[in-house]
């Protein structure tokens, strides 16, 4: 897959099949439409291109820097490679970008810029300066300049009835890890460097690796306590982890911490990717160290007995 910085870097002697959007989390809905497309490209001859944007448009227009995203640009880019994509077009999404008008866009960035063939779209997608355009546009626009249009139907739409936003909502209020490795057909993940902590974790026989995450807009789960998954030194490793401010501790800052069973070394300063598989229970305050202790030893015991019943039903992002 080649990636691209911007619309104007694009160049290629053969003709596009496109579609766009955020594809944020690249959930099974978006796996549909990225599916037609490479299969679409590879019937006429063309390539498969995606046009994505970032910062997300609400980051921009809305200035709501609030929103965090299923995926960093990183882990777009890997899922969509996986998928068999032949082009990624990240274009930076600024103002000046989103004044383009619809027929402006279609002309300048659809067939001047990539060529278009055809372009693969959902039936309520809506694009130009204060997203005026809708489908029946784009058609029109495509018997004017000579591309065809896909409309991805409602039906198929709805019938998979996912969206990006259900699935942020699932696990920034609910920690709904079920129901968001369904929806994503995958299981959740994110990325970080080991950092160090206050070494008051293997005092407690249970020691933790402290994981800063690679992007601040990086959704993770609601606070509480998870079965993760990483592979360490080439190695399958499972893992509890906690997220939030330990709440036994006056003061203590928010941190992303996992305890690996059956495994002992040095993590400090190493990226790890954590796979997230399950949500346990919330933060607790515990009235002292003993008591945590206990509920830690308990959380291992759930840990071991979630793997030891857990069917994959979706695969591993890397695999
Ligand atoms: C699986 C797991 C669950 C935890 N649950 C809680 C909790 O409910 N409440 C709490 O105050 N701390 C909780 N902790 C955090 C520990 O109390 C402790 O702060 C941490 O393991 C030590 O941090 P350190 O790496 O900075 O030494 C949990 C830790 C782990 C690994
Ligand atoms: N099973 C394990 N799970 C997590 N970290 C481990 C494990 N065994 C050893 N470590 C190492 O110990 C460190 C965590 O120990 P801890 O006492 O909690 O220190 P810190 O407060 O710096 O995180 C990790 O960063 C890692 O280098």
């Amino acid at each position: 897959m080649k990636t691209f910085s911007s619309i104007s870097n694009f160049e290629s002697d053969k003709r596009v099949v496109a579609t766009l959007g955020t594809f944020d989390g690249v959930h099974i809905g978006h796996q549909m439409i990225i599916k037609k497309l490479v299969d679409s490209a590879k019937a006429t001859g063309g390539e498969s291109l995606v046009l994505t944007f970032f910062p997300h448009p609400r980051m921009v227009l809305k200035q709501d820097n609030s929103i965090r995203l299923l995926n960093t640009i990183e882990e777009k880019k890997e899922l969509l490679k996986g998928l068999g994509l032949d082009n990624l077009v990240i274009q930076k999404f600024d103002y000046e970008f989103s004044q383009h008008t619809a027929e402006e866009f279609v002309k300048k960035v659809l067939v001047d810029q990539f060529n278009i063939s055809k372009i693969i779209i959902g039936y309520d997608h809506r694009f130009g300066k204060n997203r005026t355009a809708d489908i029946n546009d784009l058609k029109a626009f495509g018997e004017k300049y000579g591309f065809e249009v896909e409309e991805i139907s409602a039906q198929e739409i709805d019938h998979v009835s996912i969206s990006s936003t259900k699935i942020r909502t699932a696990l920034e209020e609910v920690g709904d890890m079920t129901l968001a490795n369904e929806f994503l057909g995958y299981e959740y993940y994110f990325s970080g460097v080991v950092v160090h902590g206050k070494k008051l974790g293997r005092t407690l026989g249970f020691p933790t690796a402290n994981i800063v995450v690679d992007e601040d807009y990086k959704l993770i789960p609601k606070n509480g306590v998870y079965v993760v998954e990483s592979e360490l030194n080439g190695e399958l490793v499972k893992g509890m982890m906690s997220v939030g401010i330990n709440p036994t501790f006056a003061d203590h800052p928010y941190t992303i911490e996992v305890n690996y069973l059956d495994w002992n070394g040095d993590l400090y300063d190493q990226k790890l990717k954590v796979r997230i598989l399950d949500r346990i229970r919330d933060e607790l305050k515990f009235s002292g160290l003993d008591e945590l202790v206990a509920k830690l030893k308990d959380d291992e015991r759930v840990t071991r007995e979630f793997f030891s019943a857990y069917e994959r039903k979706v695969v591993p992002s890397d695999r």
